[in-house]
C-alpha cells in the first residue's frame, strides 16, 4: 500500500517511531494510503531544517530571484494538475467538477499572486527635526520573520495551506506544515513540485500528524518556531494561542464561523437562490464562510423557502469521477456522527424538515461513504444549537425578519464574525447593512468571490489577525524601523 511520508529537508522521510495511521477515502470507506506519523524528533528535524535553510541560499537570494522560483511552484502544480486534482478528491471525496475549478487552481495562484505582491511593498520613510538641527531620517525595512508553522484544515487542503504558504515564501520564510491528518496527500506531494521548482532543501517541510499530543502540538510547542498560523476550529485556535504564548510567538488565526445570509424582499430571487444555494451546499457544507442562517424577509419567506428546497433536491450526490455530481460526501465518518448529531437535536426540537434530514440511498460500491443528504430547516427558535452552533455541513435554517435592523440584529447575535452575505438591489441599503454587520468579511449579491489582495480573516471568535495581500506581508515579516541620524 501507498505510504505518505514527511517531507524534511528536501526529502520524503518516515518516522523513526515506525507509528502510521489510515488515509480514508470518504466516498467509499476504502483505505487508499497509511500516513506516517511525527513524533517530537521528526517536528524537531523539520524545525531544525527549516532554521537552516533561513542561513543558506533562501535566505541570501534576491526577490527577484525568489519570487521567479515561486512563479515555477505555481506553474508546477498547474503542469501536475491531475494528480494534484485526483489526489484532493480522493482524501475529501469532493466532487472533480468543483475542485478543478477552486481548490487546484487556487493552489497554483496562492504562489503567483504573492510572488508578485511581495515585488511592490512600498515600506514608509519620515524626515525628523533634531533639537541640534541637523536631523534624522527614519525609513523602514521589511525582513522574513523566520521559521513559521502552518497548521491547516481537510476542507479545502490544498487552497487553504498554500494560501498561508505562498505569501510566506514570498517573504522570505521558511515553513514547516502540518496538513490535516483527513488530508495530507496534496501536501505532501507539492514537496516534489517544490525540488522541480528549484526551492532549497529545507524551505518547504512537512510532517504529518494529529492535533492534540501528536505533530499539531509538538509544532506550536516547539521554541524554535517565530510564528503559527492556523486555520481550523475556533477551539483549536485558543490551544495553539496558548501554545504560542509561551516564547510571545505572533499567531494568524482563521477559524470557525456560523454566517448569516440575509435576503431582503427586493433580492434579485434568481441570484439569492443560486447563491445561497452554494453558500450552504457547496464541498457538502464543508466550507467556513458557507451560510448556515438564512434570515429572509417575510414577503418572498415562502416563495424563497419552495425555491431553495427545489435546487436542494437538484442537487446531483455523487463520487469525485462522476462528471455530473455536484454533492460528495463528507471528509469523514466521524464528522458525519458530528452532522447526523445536529440532524437529530433538530428533529427532536421539532424543526420542520424543508428537505432532507438523514442519509441518501446509495449505490452498493458508495455504501460506505460518508454521505449525508443536503439539508433545510424552519422553525427553530433563535437559541437552539442548530442555529447557534457551527455544524459544518450541507444544511441550513431559515427564518423569516420584517425589519432592517432586526435583520442587522439576528446576524450579528452571536460569538463568531467571518463572513455574511446579502441579497438585495437597492445599494443603499446594502452599502447600510453590510456596514453594521460584525464580520471579517461581507459579501453583496454574490458569496465567495475571493480577490487575493483584500483582507480576509474573522471578527469576534472567528479568528484574529488579517491574511490577504499587504496583509499577508504584514504577518509574515518584522517591519524594522531604521533612524539615521544625519
Ligand atoms: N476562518 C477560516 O478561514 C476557515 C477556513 C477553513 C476552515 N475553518 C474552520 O476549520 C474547521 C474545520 O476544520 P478542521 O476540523 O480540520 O479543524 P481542526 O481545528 O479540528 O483542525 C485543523 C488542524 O489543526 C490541527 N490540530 C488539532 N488540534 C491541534 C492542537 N491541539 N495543536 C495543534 N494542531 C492541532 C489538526 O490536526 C488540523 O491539522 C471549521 O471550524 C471551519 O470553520 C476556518
Ligand atoms: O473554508 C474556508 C475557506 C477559506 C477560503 C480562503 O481562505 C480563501 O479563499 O483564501
Amino acid at each position: 500500500m501507498k505510504e505518505i511520508k514527511h517531507f524534511i529537508n528536501g526529502q520524503y522521510v518516515g518516522s523513526a517511531s515506525g507509528r502510521l495511521f489510515d488515509n480514508v477515502n470518504p466516498a467509499n470507506g476504502q483505505v487508499i494510503a497509511r500516513i506516517h506519523e511525527a513524533g517530537e524528533a521528526e517536528v524537531d528535524a523539520a524545525v531544525k531544517a527549516a532554521r537552516a535553510a533561513l542561513k543558506g541560499p533562501w535566505g541570501r537570494m534576491s526577490v527577484a530571484e525568489r519570487t521567479e522560483i515561486l512563479h515555477r511552484v505555481a506553474a508546477g502544480i498547474t503542469a501536475r494538475f491531475d494528480e494534484f486534482l485526483e489526489a484532493e478528491c480522493q482524501d475529501t471525496g469532493k466532487p472533480k467538477s468543483l475542485a478543478s475549478h477552486i481548490d487546484i487552481p487556487r493552489g497554483a495562484a496562492n504562489f503567483s499572486v504573492f510572488a508578485d505582491q511581495v515585488k511592490n511593498v512600498p515600506t514608509e520613510a519620515f524626515e525628523m527635526a533634531t533639537p541640534d538641527g541637523s536631523g534624522a531620517l527614519n525609513y523602514g525595512v521589511r525582513r522574513p520573520k523566520g521559521v513559521i508553522g502552518v497548521i491547516s484544515p481537510w476542507n479545502l487542503p490544498l487552497l487553504l495551506m498554500t494560501w498561508k504558504v505562498g505569501p510566506a515564501l514570498a517573504c522570505g520564510n521558511t515553513v514547516v506544515v502540518k496538513p490535516s491528518e483527513e488530508t495530507p496527500t496534496t501536501t505532501a506531494l507539492l514537496g516534489e513540485v517544490m525540488n522541480a521548482a528549484g526551492v532549497p532543501a529545507g524551505v518547504y517541510n512537512v510532517v504529518h500528524g494529529f492535533g492534540g499530543d501528536s505533530a499539531g502540538a509538538f509544532l506550536t510547542a516547539h521554541p524554535d518556531v517565530d510564528g503559527i498560523t492556523f486555520t481550523g476550529e475556533t477551539g483549536t485556535g485558543e490551544t495553539i494561542m496558548r501554545a504560542a504564548a509561551k516564547g510571545v510567538r505572533q499567531v494568524s488565526l482563521e477559524l470557525g464561523g456560523k454566517n448569516a445570509g440575509i435576503v431582503f424582499a427586493d433580492a434579485d430571487l434568481d441570484k439569492a437562490i443560486e447563491g445561497t444555494l452554494r453558500s450552504a451546499f457547496a464541498n457538502c457544507g464543508q466550507v467556513c464562510l458557507g451560510t448556515e442562517r438564512v434570515y429572509v424577509q417575510r414577503p418572498i419567506f415562502d416563495e424563497f423557502v419552495a425555491r431553495l428546497k427545489a435546487g436542494a433536491e437538484a442537487l446531483v450526490i455523487g463520487e469525485p469521477n462522476d462528471p455530473k455530481a455536484n454533492f460528495g460526501p463528507l471528509v469523514s465518518h466521524k464528522h458525519r456522527e458530528k452532522v447526523l448529531s445536529y440532524y437529530q437535536k433538530a428533529q427532536d426540537e421539532g424543526a420542520t424538515i424543508v428537505t432532507g434530514g438523514g442519509v441518501p440511498d446509495m449505490p452498493q460500491h458508495l455504501a460506505g461513504g460518508a454521505w449525508v443528504q443536503p439539508t433545510i430547516w424552519t422553525g427553530l427558535s433563535d437559541d437552539s444549537p442548530v442555529v447557534t452552533e457551527e455544524i459544518f455541513g450541507p444544511c441550513c435554517h431559515i427564518r423569516p425578519f420584517d425589519t432592517e435592523e432586526e435583520a442587522v440584529e439576528l446576524a450579528n447575535s452571536l460569538p463568531y464574525g467571518l463572513a455574511s452575505a446579502i441579497w438585495t438591489e437597492n445599494a443603499s441599503r446594502a452599502h447600510r447593512v453590510a456596514g453594521q454587520i460584525e464580520a471579517g468579511i461581507v459579501w453583496v449579491n454574490s458569496w465567495f468571490l475571493r480577490d487575493l489582495r483584500t483582507a480576509f480573516g474573522g471578527a469576534k471568535q472567528s479568528g484574529i489577525g488579517r491574511e490577504g495581500g499587504v496583509h499577508s506581508l504584514e504577518f509574515y515579516t518584522e517591519l524594522k524601523n531604521v533612524c539615521v541620524k544625519l
